[in-house]
């Protein structure tokens, strides 16, 4: 569930009615999504989403992200534009909330990627890479190598509270990271969120890539480590499917090179990745209220995942 913001039929046509997009005339709720608040949006002229940004999204990044969605769909990609009022703003305050109104891409997300799929998301990441190679702006990533440690110090306490083994794993993978993590590797403009939930298809053609809310300037190949460990794992993390990784490596190399020093420290950065969704899921399972709108997602899923990568080095 994710409408925190509830706003008035009323309000939004008022709000609608700043651009040029048609007539509101019909407003829904959007039930997936983690963060913020979305609804799609049908006008007299089309179809938009709007997104209500919550607690968790700094608005002083929000320009940051925005330019970084303009930019990427101007040189081409999926990703959806941002809409100017008739004054130019794309960025509005809307029922106490900063919000934006994007456009509407068509496409459904998956949760078991075939190969197929996975070789068309991996070059869409490769795509974006390249387009993105001229983005200036910075945006440091909370969640990098000095943001996991602090983060898995933080969660360490409780940690066994969720499995009687989990802290242990934290703590030999913190240990791990801070020995092996790479600070030389080629720094991009990366997504850093890349799961199969913010990736639109139709059949094996990607469609839309969107939720860039986490994207920031990190190690390149980081954004293939993600995608690694977030779609060619079952969801529960049990089981590693080798053809989507091989499918997904391949897709991401037909648009976008990886450098032997990439490719050499590709299973720290996996690790990494795992060790990062294991971090943020665990102290949102240790700290997010028991009647709280969200569903929490399941921390040992990527504990699990963590595993086989440390088994399999
Ligand atoms: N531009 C878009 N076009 C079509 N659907 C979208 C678009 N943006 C978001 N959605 C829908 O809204 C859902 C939640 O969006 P997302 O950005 O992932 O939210 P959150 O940041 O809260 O996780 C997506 O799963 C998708 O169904
Ligand atoms: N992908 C992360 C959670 C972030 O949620 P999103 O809906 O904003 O992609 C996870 O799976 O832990």
């Amino acid at each position: 569930m994710a409408v925190y913001t509830h706003v008035p039929g009323e309000t939004l046509a008022v709000f609608i009615a700043r651009y040029d997009i048609g007539d509101l005339v019909a407003a829904k709720g959007i039930a997936e999504g983690v963060e913020n608040s979305n609804y799609l949006i049908d006008t007299t002229r089309g179809r938009y989403i709007l997104t209500l940004y919550e607690k968790r999204v700094d608005t002083a990044d929000l320009p940051y992200f925005l330019a970084l969605m303009r930019h990427a769909a101007e040189g081409g990609l999926p990703v959806p534009r941002p809409i100017e009022d008739r004054e130019g703003a794309a960025l509005q305050d809307l029922a106490g909330r900063p919000a934006c109104v994007i456009e509407f891409l068509t496409g459904i997300s998956v949760t078991e990627p075939t190969p197929a799929l996975c070789r068309a998301a991996g070059e869409a990441l490769g795509r974006l890479h390249a387009v993105t190679a001229d983005f200036k702006d910075i945006r440091a990533n909370a969640l990098g190598h000095e943001g996991r440690l602090k983060l898995g110090a933080q969660c360490l306490p409780r940690a066994d509270e969720i499995d009687p083994a989990l802290a242990a794993l934290i703590e030999s993978e913190m240990a791990f990271q801070a020995a092996h993590w790479p600070a030389d590797l080629p720094q991009a403009t990366i997504h850093a969120d890349l799961f199969p939930d913010n990736v639109l298809a139709l059949g094996e053609t990607v469609t839309g890539i969107i939720d860039f809310y986490f994207a920031c300037t990190d190690a390149r190949a980081y954004d293939l480590a993600v995608m690694h460990g977030a779609w060619c794992f079952s969801n529960d993390g049990a089981v590693f499917y080798p053809e989507r990784a091989e499918a997904l490596q391949a897709g991401y190399r037909a648009a976008h090179p990886i450098s032997e020093a990439e490719a050499a420290v590709m299973p720290v950065l996996q690790r990494a990745a795992a060790l990062r969704f294991l971090l943020t899921r665990a102290w949102d399972w240790l700290n997010t209220p028991a009647d709280a709108l969200v569903t929490r997602k399941d921390p040992m899923a990527f504990a699990r995942r963590l595993r086989h990568l440390r088994e399999a080095q």
